[in-house]
């Protein structure tokens, strides 16, 4: 089968007909990260097929920018909201991301990264590797034990307390969350058009030890230009944590641009440019961003393929994955 019939047929996961005989070894090159439909009813068609093999098909499709750019509403000048500017909404759309810096509260950042710590401590957070889904999801069958050595728990916005919450003593952790369920999420939601409301929005909070954990080059999600998709992550948010983050500490998070794409580069200044590797056609550019706390990196997560650096820091970040 070609490898964009077996990629379309993975993603069609409720066509009818015989599914294929599903492979439960041998799967552990699936991006980590890709979601996958947890319907009970609905037969899975299980294909086999490596990370670098779909990233190379998603570079051969329609590019992944223009897919996603189909989501972005006209809001007119002026029309957003307490963080975001218009510089920040055509970032996103012309080259798939941007850099939002002090748009939260230092208190606040700072608190949360104790609050955070205070998590580690008690033991809340899991390896990546071993999470499921979602509080409510099945084990995800495809996930690559290898691609990540962070820590992580799931998070809800004040108000929808739910089984596996992390408690009080999170504080400032939750006010972080109510950030980017409140005016973030409202924000990007007058930017692009949004399936899933902010209570039903995926919150993390990730924590890498200081022990170079790095996460391997991978996308979230893939493309979409339809409205009703509800499977598909569309937009990444990460916040960092991170005060006293200096050079040298690594854990940064590197994001792969295609020079087409590189149409304006209005990146902080502590943001390096490592340009395409000469003479290999396939290297993409990359952006290498410092986790510095207080800083949100936002991207379009069906577009940007990213990687996180080993980490010689306590490093910890909050992602918002809007659907
Ligand atoms: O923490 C970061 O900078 C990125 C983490 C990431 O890519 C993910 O959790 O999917
Ligand atoms: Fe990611």
């Amino acid at each position: 089968m070609e490898l964009g019939e077996r990629i379309m047929r993975a993603s069609q996961q409720t066509e009818e007909g015989a599914p294929e005989e599903r492979v439960e070894e041998d799967v552990g090159d699936w991006p980590s990260d890709m979601e996958y439909d947890q319907g009970e009813e609905e037969e899975e068609v299980v294909v086999e097929i490596t990370e670098d093999d779909l990233l190379q098909y998603l570079d051969s499709q329609e590019e992944a920018l223009v897919i996603a750019q189909g989501l972005f509403k006209e809001h007119s000048t002026g029309s957003l909201g307490e963080l975001l500017s218009d510089k920040h909404a055509q970032e996103l759309y012309t080259r798939g991301w941007t850099v939002l810096d002090h748009g939260i509260d230092t208190g606040l950042v700072s608190g949360a990264f104790d609050s955070a710590m205070q998590l580690v401590k008690d033991n809340q957070l899991k390896p990546a590797s071993e999470l499921k889904m979602s509080e409510e999801g099945d084990e995800d069958p495809y996930r690559d034990r290898k691609a990540r050595d962070d820590l992580t728990v799931w998070l809800h916005p004040q108000g929808t307390a739910s089984s596996s919450a992390v408690s009080a003593s999170t504080g400032n952790v939750q006010s972080l969350v109510d950030v980017l369920a409140g005016p973030l999420y409202n924000d990007i939601s007058s930017i692009i058009h949004l399936s899933a409301s902010p209570t039903s929005t995926e919150y993390q909070l990730a924590y890498y030890p200081p022990t170079n954990a790095r996460y391997e080059r991978h996308r979230d999600a893939l493309p979409t230009n339809d409205p009703s998709d509800t499977d598909q992550r569309r937009v990444t948010c990460i916040a960092y944590l991170n005060q006293e983050w200096q050079a040298g500490m690594g854990g940064e998070l590197v994001l792969y641009q295609k020079q087409s794409e590189f149409k304006v580069n209005d990146a902080p200044p502590d943001v390096e440019y490592i340009p395409p590797e000469a003479g290999d056609s396939q290297s993409l550019g990359k952006f290498v961003v410092p986790p510095l706390g207080g800083r949100m990196v936002i991207f379009l997560s069906g577009v940007m393929d990213h990687e996180v650096l080993p980490s010689k820091g306590e490093r910890f970040a909050i992602t918002a994955w809007y659907r």
